[in-house]
């Protein structure tokens, strides 16, 4: 398979390396200099780039007729535009805030727990998540789908950065030397406190699961998620 690579920095080096192990082929590493030539070669593109290129390059994806997976995140706001963008262009599109197995089973778990927390008021949830200095958005694109998950299932309404009043879910972000990513979910309550946590020790299955999204992609039209991939559904 014909993989262009949209951002080629700690995620987009760690996914080559993966692709060529698995017999891929790599016809585009995009960086915020070079242009899109070759982009219309490939079978498939992953977008593990920065959130102000993230549109510019699903939207080329879509215009070049290549189905897309994009794993950036901090680029919500434009989320409808990329869907509109997909139907209009009978285009493919996976997007995740995390790729890997262990989030995706993490986030079921989320639910269940938030489904049966829910029966009790005494409980109070909050998260938290920790990464490397580098990144450039808070909270996580992974703690923001982690809080769906239990506005989804529960009387809580909306997430905040701030101290939480009535139905908010407190996140707290911390930025901490290499750290990979760790998300943790807290009921708290007078008596004691339940919690679940994900530790990712390195980035491999955040890339190793962008792969394989793209291998289930390759030649599909239509809108994703990795509940589809993972046959989570
Ligand atoms: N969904 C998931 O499972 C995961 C998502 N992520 C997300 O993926 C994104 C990338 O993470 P990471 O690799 O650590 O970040 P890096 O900063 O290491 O890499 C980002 C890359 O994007 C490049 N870039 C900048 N502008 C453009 C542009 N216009 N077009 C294409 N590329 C461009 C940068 O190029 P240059 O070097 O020239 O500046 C850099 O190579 C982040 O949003 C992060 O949150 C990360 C891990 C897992
Ligand atoms: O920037 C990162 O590194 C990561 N970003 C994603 C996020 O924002 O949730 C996924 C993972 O936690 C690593």
């Amino acid at each position: 398979m014909k993989i262009a690579l949209l951002g080629y920095g700690k995620m987009g080096k760690v996914i080559e390396r993966i692709a060529l192990e698995r017999g891929h082929e790599i016809v585009l590493k995009k960086d915020e200099f070079n242009t899109y030539e070759g982009l219309s070669t490939a079978d498939v593109a992953i977008d593990f780039s920065v959130p102000t290129a993230a549109v510019d390059n699903i939207s080329n994806c879509f215009h070049a007729n290549v189905p897309v997976v994009s794993g950036t995140t901090g680029w919500l706001e434009h989320y409808d535009e990329m869907i509109a963008l997909c139907n209009e262009k009978k285009g493919g599109f996976i997007s995740s805030s995390n790729f890997s197995l262990g989030v995706n089973i993490f986030f079921g778990l989320n639910e269940y727990l938030a489904k049966i927390m829910n029966q009790f008021d005494s409980y109070k949830v909050s998260m938290e998540e920790i990464h490397h200095i580098h990144k450039l958005d808070a909270p996580s694109g992974t703690a923001i789908s982690l809080a769906k998950g239990v506005i989804e299932n529960s009387n809580y309404s909306e997430w905040t950065l701030d101290d939480a009043k009535n139905n908010q879910i407190h996140i707290e972000a911390k930025r901490i030397g290499e750290v990979p990513g760790t998300h943790i979910v807290n009921y708290d309550s007078a008596i004691d406190s339940i919690e679940i946590k994900h530790t990712a020790h390195n980035r491999e299955g955040f890339a190793l699961g962008a792969v394989i999204a793209a291998e289930w992609l390759a030649g599909k039209t239509g809108i994703y998620t990795m509940k589809d991939v993972l046959n989570l559904n």
